[in-house]
């Protein structure tokens, strides 16, 4: 079937995103791991003892949340909550700082949506709105540390929806990472969409007073305690209330036994240190603080009055320490993006990463800071995760991952404007902040605008800049592999979507070969080791390395001391279509029929041909007879050695993972196409008539037939004939990367043959003799495999193990 370009591309876009579900495991666990750890020193060195606290009965604000209660409504968590709550108070106990990150990243989460509604919803251009703020709070009697923003606040259902369930799927992949056989490492807690519970990791009960900034929004108060309900009041706007002024959030934990130490506020403060730098409202912790001011000194003006003096005198002042409680902001820097590149230390860049995109687990590969002038101007920092971010390894394009934070004018507008970064980049996390759009930009806006496309340009080229700089490290590749494991994929769609960048992106690809079958290869690589005149670039599509180096195709070439390229994922597939030349060189897919070499004419290639179909004519056509439906056409040829058969196909043939990919979507669409279906196998099968177990059906063919073939005679003979014709079809459709359409047939083919040969006491027509049957795990990919002299069939069953049936 000739798949065209316009159907490749067609194609492309739901093989990209089939490729992203699942195609990527969750990710690996080492850089995490150091990560956390050096993290987890960094905090604990900050961990002052917990000060002494007088016994308490029962807290203000306990007893006053148990009024409130009588007249508010119960709800029950949905289960998963109750899971993840459950890891959170029973299993993790180390490093229960991380509960103050994720609640005051949800408060500037909050300020942020506030306001960019604000902005959006109306013509201001920013300049008049107050700016919000999270102020914190430690009460030392009624043992509770407050958190309160002045953000978007929530509605009921808001609260519901928010607070009493999870709305991702992340809770299946919190459970794995975090309890039940986990790793336990709170730190990912972020990842996962469950940061809120992380109050339950020092709090007993957490208490949440909230108005929304929507109209005529009534104040409400959420309260649990960790049991499998919550309860939400509505609140008069009394003074016992602590009414919230305009809208906004304040979470009130009330703090275990055991917790608190977070009640002195210098604890909350080396906490804030390290990551409130670099949010960008103000956080103010409130703290006592001591000032040192001038007041009169009435015992010196004393003395001075016992003086006998008319003369007016200045009063005498002393200094005296006065203190004071109040709030006091944590973060006075101005935004990282702002400042100088050569003023920031490779430390802030990082904790500025870990912070801004919620990564305290990753640490960045790389990072650009750059600023556009002239034309228009913009100031913005790019990275390169270290880690594949957690919703990008359940969805490739996931539309929730926050990858650009635009900012215009230091207003942070958001975080999931598409048009930023072609989606080939989704991976990059960045922050842009632009002087040249207005403040109230919307997504419609933001498609027509040139500035965007300007940007958009550049931030591409810093990307491609940064990925070069780490492939490019010779010192250090290592680097480059973790990128390619992570983020080749992207690079793949790049070549296929992004025409313009295409030829940027092409280099930076990597693949397995012939000649490195364990390490990565580049196309530049390829060139600089090949043959003398060689002017071809050879590869091989097939569904996995191991499958690839088995692959008769690929042994056509490698046998004449070419390197063949492994493509081994359905997406290399549709990229190569966009790459038809690297450099001078053409790529030349081995699996198709008519490979031809540089080393060789074409027309003397033909005429060899001719000659191997005429000389074996008898067992050629037998075999079209036979294989009658399941090929186009069966072809003898010399370039095979290994291997007695290669299922090929013709120029704008469909490989064999592109064809189960079709299959697959066809029964997933409901599709019963038996048509479409019928015509994908129509391979031509190549024969490699010097191979003995050609040369033995060749021999039954002609013992049988005599020079003719006759489509009528169904005795014994022409049975295990047949049978062996069709097995050497499956052997070559297994090799070349095909499934066997059915494997009872071809079990039972098998086990005909084994039976037949076992019992005939020796071979006239050579054959497999002496069947022994015996275990062997060496062949972990192949269902068959077939080796020159000793033939071995080898059948893996459901339990992998494999039956092999040898003759000498
Ligand atoms: N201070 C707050 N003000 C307004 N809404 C909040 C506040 N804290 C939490 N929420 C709401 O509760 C939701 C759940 O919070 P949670 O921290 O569990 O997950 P998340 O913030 O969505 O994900 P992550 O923690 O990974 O960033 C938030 O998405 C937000 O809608």
């Amino acid at each position: 079937m000739k798949l065209t370009r316009a159907a490749t591309f067609l194609l492309a876009s739901s093989a990209i995103a089939a490729v992203g579900v699942g195609a990527f495991l969750f990710p690996s666990a080492p850089s995490s791991s150091s990560a956390s750890i050096r993290r987890t020193t960094r905090t604990s060195r900050t961990t002052a003892s917990a000060p002494s606290f007088r016994p308490l009965a029962m807290s203000a604000v306990e007893e006053a949340t148990e009024k409130k209660e009588e007249k508010g409504e119960t709800f029950e968590f949905q289960a998963d909550v109750g899971r993840v709550m459950d890891i959170i108070i029973n299993s993790l106990y180390s490093n229960r700082d991380v509960f103050l990150r994720e609640l005051v990243s949800n408060a500037a989460d909050a300020c942020d949506k506030k306001r960019f509604l604000s902005i959006s919803g109306s013509d201001s251009d920013g300049s008049d709105l107050a700016r919000p703020s999270i102020k914190i709070k430690a009460d030392m009697d009624a043992r509770t540390v407050t958190i309160e923003d002045s953000g978007v606040g929530m509605t009921k259902s808001e609260l519901q929806n928010n607070l009493g369930r999870i709305a991702q799927s992340g809770t299946k992949k919190f459970v794995e990472a975090l309890g039940e056989g986990g790793t336990g490492d709170v730190n990912l807690i972020g990842q996962f969409g469950v940061g809120f519970y992380s109050a339950y990791l020092v709090a007993d009960r957490v208490t949440v007073v909230t108005r929304s900034m929507q109209p005529n929004s009534k104040q409400l108060r959420w309260t649990s305690d960790a049991s499998d309900s919550y309860t939400i009041t509505e609140e008069d706007d009394d003074e016992d209330s602590d009414p919230i002024e305009g809208s906004g959030t304040r979470l009130i934990l009330q703090l275990k036994d055991d917790a608190l130490e977070y009640l002195e506020p210098s604890k909350l403060e080396s906490l804030l240190e390290h990551y409130s730098e670099f949010i960008e409202f103000p956080i103010s912790v409130w703290k006592e603080k001591t000032e040192y001011v001038k007041v009169p000194d009435e015992d010196a003006e004393k003395e001075d009055s016992d003086e006998d003096s008319d003369e007016p005198k200045e009063p005498k002042m002393k200094t005296v320490p006065k203190t004071t409680e109040g709030y006091e902001q944590m973060n006075t820097n101005k935004p990282i993006w702002l400042r100088s590149p050569s003023d920031v230390t490779p430390d802030e860049y990082r904790d500025f990463y870990q912070s801004a995109f919620r990564a305290s687990y990753d640490e960045p590969l790389a990072h650009t800071h750059f600023s556009l002038e002239g034309q228009i101007e913009c100031k913005s920092i790019l990275y390169i995760p270290g880690m594949l971010p957690f919703e990008l390894s359940r969805d490739m394009f996931d539309e929730d991952s926050r990858n650009i934070r635009l900012y215009v004018k230091r207003v942070f507008i958001n975080d999931k404007f598409e048009d930023i970064v072609p989606r080939w980049l989704k991976f990059i996390r960045g922050v842009v902040d632009s002087q040249d759009l207005p403040l109230n930009v919307s997504r419609e806006i933001l498609q027509k605008s040139k500035v965007l496309s300007i940007i958009n340009k550049r931030l591409v080229r810093k990307s491609l800049d940064m990925i070069r700089d780490i492939a490019a490290d010779t010192e250090d590749e290592s680097k480059y592999i973790m990128f390619w494991n992570n983020f080749g994929k992207y690079l793949k769609v790049g070549v296929i979507e992004d025409a313009k960048n295409k030829d940027d992106i092409v280099p930076l690809l990597r693949f397995f070969s012939s000649r490195s079958e364990d390490e990565y290869t580049s196309f530049d690589e390829y060139v600089a080791n090949m043959k003398e005149n060689q002017k071809q670039i050879y590869y091989v599509t097939a569904d996995g390395k191991a499958k690839a180096q088995k692959s008769p195709a690929a042994e056509k070439v490698r046998s004449r001391g070419y390197e063949v390229l492994y493509l081994t994922e359905p997406l290399d597939e549709i990229m190569i279509e966009s790459v038809t030349k690297y450099k001078d060189y053409k790529l030349v897919d081995v699996s198709k029929e008519g490979l031809n070499f540089d080393d060789e004419d074409k027309e003397e290639r033909k005429k060899k041909e001719e000659e191997l179909n005429n000389e074996h004519r008898v067992v050629k056509e037998y075999l079209e007879m036979v294989l009658a439906g399941k090929v186009q056409r069966v072809k003898m040829t010399d370039l095979l050695s290994e291997n007695p058969a290669a299922l090929v196909q013709s120029a704008y043939g469909m490989s064999p993972t592109m064809q189960r990919y079709m299959k697959a979507q066809n029964v997933a669409s409901g599709g019963s196409d038996a048509s479409m279906m019928g015509s994908f196998n129509q391979a031509v099968l190549e024969v490699n008539p010097k191979h003995p177990i050609v040369q033995d059906l060749e021999r039954m063919v002609v013992g049988l037939r005599g020079e003719g073939v006759d489509e009528d005679d169904t005795d014994g003979d022409d049975d295990d004939a047949k049978n062996f014709a069709i097995l050497l079809y499956d052997v070559a459709a297994l090799t070349s990367g095909y499934e066997i359409e059915d494997s009872g047939d071809f079990a039972g083919r098998i086990l005909s043959i084994m039976k037949s040969k076992a019992s005939s006491s020796s071979g006239a027509n050579g054959g497999i003799m002496d069947a022994e049957v015996e275990k062997d795990d060496g062949l972990m990919n192949d269902s068959v495999a077939v080796v020159e002299k000793e033939v071995d069939i080898a059948v893996v069953d459901d339990s992998d193990d494999v039956i092999t049936a040898k003759s000498a």
